[in-house]
């Protein structure tokens, strides 16, 4: 239940010194800093050319298509250009979106086609002005196809009515009520009523005939013995048009030309890439593409200096190829960004792209993945033959882990199509040269799993892993997220990020952004002008602890468990050496547990024997005092025991700590997935396992003995939590003491004393 922080980092390589890189770093920010204000001055005077034209007014002036101005009005023109500017302005063009796509010449200039061409788009303008989606466009479509149809149906409705020979016969012909008879195309005949007859509900009567000449003949029989010979009834003979066929026709015409307009499906005339949704667009990659500004800099990407420098090596050949050319320098074709998830991979890919000013395509790995055979591979055609379109330009392929999983590990139908998929990515990775000036960037939290033939140089050949990151990095990934907040005015930025730094160790750099902007929401929510430490320190503790449920209610008993708990944690750690310093004891439900424990961990690159060991105890703290005061289990210590039994695995198999296992390390297999062969055999099995045994009975025994022995002090610490529900390092002082141990830095103590100031704030 107590959230503790168990883990090893990996040994850190930093070799290159930060300072280098941001030398080099800047001299090429200042080049694209004044690059960009030239375009920028450009454009704004283009701006006021064309704003002046239109200023003056001259409703003729504007409908002018001449290049030459009126004769008289030279003055209000001074510049044929402007003219030509303005002439061009009113032109509606509507260039194909693909033909614009492949003139890469100018960006700016692209740019402002596109400006144009979606100002002209009445399409696009209608859905801004009323804020329509595709779904409501859908259904209005729809509605108006049904309306329409209707109207049709209605308007050229036959209102005849159908009768037999012999009711013809006996209730018209015989009373003399037949005007004429019209035979329409061969196969029916219309009745037409004499004048006089009331037409209001029934224009005509029809019957069908079998053919021609029996119908003639039969009527002349009839009207032979009828004695009509005199005044025989006319027949006329026309063909028409069946408009209940014609009907037929146009409705289904007219609702599938409406459903492929809402749709912006390819055949309606407007493309839009990825947005297609009928099979027609299946092939086509849902690669999004960015063609002006990513809207990051390497500026805004904190920490992760050694990634940085390694990615600035593309940002110089995408700007200068020749140089790299000239030198006969092949600029590598890929890099694969690994590492745990929101340690900011995409958003270094985007400030790779943002920096080097040049389209930014991204794609994720998931997305060649469909139910139809041969739809991967045709995708990632697709994708390739934007990425060539667009060159120089960036393409990241983020999760290429779903993309390029080790071919040949499973039988099934869906991973020969896998497999097709990842193949065709090689063939069109092999198929770029250095002049293509495309750079592929793809990201995974899984490394290990790719193909190798994907990580062989000439594909992936760079692999850049960017860890979680240290004190220093999280303090500068606060300070990008801080400086977007109105921070209350008494914070100094420098020293209120170092100290978030490091009261979050393990965050990631998503996680910082999570924490800045709950604070932010929190300070909203409770009307405050500014954010301040007080809602950091809530944003904190929502993020480690989860979300508060005051609806939750427990019971004395339950209560008393958790309060006895968490006091068996803080008790332990306040007297074990090497276990971290703690900061908050807490027995308010929350949605990950019913209570938890803050400490302060150091920054370890390495861990001893020792410290692993104590924290282990700590860890057991919990549960041990179950034993102690309530002679029975609960099930509150799952976590803990789950983080024991973790800790002690790594030790024996990993670490090679154990004396009588040795100095030995096995790769363990990861959380979920499938150990087809273990490295070791069934006796060195029963051995870990008996050593891990050994271990944690170790760790329990050291536990129980401490927490029988500081019984007092964990009831007082129980009692205190059951009143207060939350004690901070002050409480514990009063309670039990100074801690036993000196503090580790001075920094350290500073943290525990502005923890003590936040809590009486
Ligand atoms: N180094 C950093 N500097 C500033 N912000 C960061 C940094 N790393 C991560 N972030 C923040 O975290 C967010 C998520 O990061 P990002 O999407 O790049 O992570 P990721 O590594 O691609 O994650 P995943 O592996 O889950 O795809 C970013 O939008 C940004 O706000």
């Amino acid at each position: 239940m107590g959230l503790l922080c168990l883990g090893v980092g990996p040994l850190r390589i930093r070799a290159r010194t930060v300072r280098s890189w941001s030398r080099e770093f800047s001299s090429i920010s200042t080049t694209r800093h004044n690059s960009s204000a030239a375009a920028a001055l450009k454009a704004s005077s283009t701006k006021r050319n064309c704003e002046g034209f239109y200023q003056l007014g001259f409703p003729l002036a504007r409908s002018l298509s001449a290049n030459k101005p009126p004769r008289g009005f030279e003055k209000f023109f001074p510049k044929n250009q402007q003219i030509n500017q303005s002439a061009e302005k009113g032109k509606v063009k509507d260039p194909e979106p693909f033909q614009a796509e492949n003139e890469s010449d100018d960006g700016n200039k692209n740019h402002q086609r596109e400006e144009k061409h979606k100002r002209f788009d009445w399409w696009t303008c209608f859905q801004e002005k009323w804020s329509f989606n595709n779904t409501i466009v859908l259904n209005i479509a729809i509605g108006a196809a049904g309306v329409a149809s209707a109207f049709l149906f209605f308007h050229f409705r036959e209102t005849g009515v159908h009768i037999s020979w012999k009711d013809f016969v006996e209730h018209y012909l015989c009373k003399g009520l037949v005007d004429h008879l019209q035979v329409i195309n061969k196969q029916y005949v219309r009745v037409i009523p004499v004048h006089g007859v009331d037409t209001s509900q029934v224009n005509y009567l029809w019957f069908n005939i079998g053919s021609v000449d029996s119908f003639e003949h039969n009527l002349e029989v009839v009207q032979q013995e009828m004695k009509l010979e005199c005044t025989k009834v006319p027949v006329i003979y026309s063909s028409e048009t069946n408009s209940t066929a014609l009907l037929g026709i146009v409705a289904p015409l007219l609702l599938m030309g409406l459903l492929l307009l809402a749709t912006q499906h390819p055949l309606s005339g407007r493309r839009i890439r990825g947005h297609g949704t009928s099979v027609f667009s299946l092939s086509e990659s849902k690669a999004k593409l960015l063609k002006h500004n990513t809207g990051v800099k390497f500026e805004d990407v904190a920490g992760c200096e050694e990634a940085k420098l390694e990615i600035m090596e593309f940002v110089n050949y995408l700007k200068n190829p020749e140089k790299y050319r000239d030198l006969g320098a092949k600029i590598p074709k890929g890099t694969l960004l690994s590492g745990p998830p929101g340690t900011g991979k995409t958003l270094l890919a985007k400030a790779t792209a943002g920096e080097a000013d040049v389209p930014f395509i991204s794609v994720n790995g998931s997305e060649f993945q469909e139910m139809f055979v041969g739809v991967g591979a045709a995708r990632v055609r697709d994708m390739f033959g934007l990425a060539r379109r667009h060159a120089p330009c960036i393409l990241f392929i983020d999760e290429i882990d779903a993309l390029g999983r080790k071919r040949g590990n499973g039988h099934f139908s869906s991973h020969n199509e896998q497999e097709n998929t990842l193949n065709q990515l090689l063939v069109e990775m092999d198929g770029f040269n250095s002049s293509t000036n495309v750079i592929i960037l793809a990201g995974t939290n899984r490394a290990d799993v790719l193909d190798p033939a994907l990580m062989r140089p000439g594909r992936f050949d760079r692999h850049i892993l960017l860890e979680p990151p240290d004190i220093k990095s999280r303090a500068a990934i606060f300070k990008v997220h801080l400086r977007n907040l109105k921070l209350d005015s008494s914070i100094k930025l420098d020293l209120f990020a170092t100290k978030l730094a490091a009261l979050m160790p393990g965050f990631s750099g998503a996680d910082i952004a999570n924490v800045c902007n709950e604070a932010a929401l929190i300070a909203a929510r409770h009307l405050n002008p500014h954010v301040d430490s007080k809602h950091f320190e809530q944003a904190m503790e929502r993020v480690i602890g989860g979300l508060k449920h005051s609806s939750h209610i427990l019971q004395l008993a339950e209560r008393t468990t958790v309060a006895y708990h968490e006091a068996g944690h803080a008790v332990t750690g306040w007297f074990l050496e090497y276990a971290d310093p703690l900061l908050k004891v807490s027995i308010v439900p929350t949605s990950k547990g019913l209570g938890y424990s803050q400490y302060l961990p150091k920054e370890h690159d390495l861990f001893s024997r020792e410290q692993l060991f104590d924290q282990m105890c700590v860890a057991l703290g919990g549960r041990v005092a179950e034993e102690v005061f309530f002679k029975r289990l609960t099930s509150a210590a799952q976590d803990d025991l789950r983080k024991v039994t973790q800790s002690a695995y790594a030790q024996v198999t990993q670490f090679g700590m154990s004396e009588a296992f040795g100095p030995m390390s096995f790769d363990l297999p990861h959380a979920g997935s499938i150990v087809l062969e273990k490295s070791f055999g069934e006796p060195t099995a029963r051995l870990i396992d008996e050593e891990v045994r050994v271990l944690v009975a170790a760790a329990h025994k050291h536990t129980l003995k401490l927490v029988t022995e500081k019984r007092q002090a964990v009831s007082l610490v129980a009692k205190r939590l059951l009143e207060k529900e939350s004690l901070h390092r002050s409480d514990l002082v009063e309670l039990l003491g100074p801690r036993p141990f000196k503090e580790n830095s001075l920094f350290e103590k500073d943290l525990i004393e502005d923890n003590r100031n936040v809590k009486e704030a």
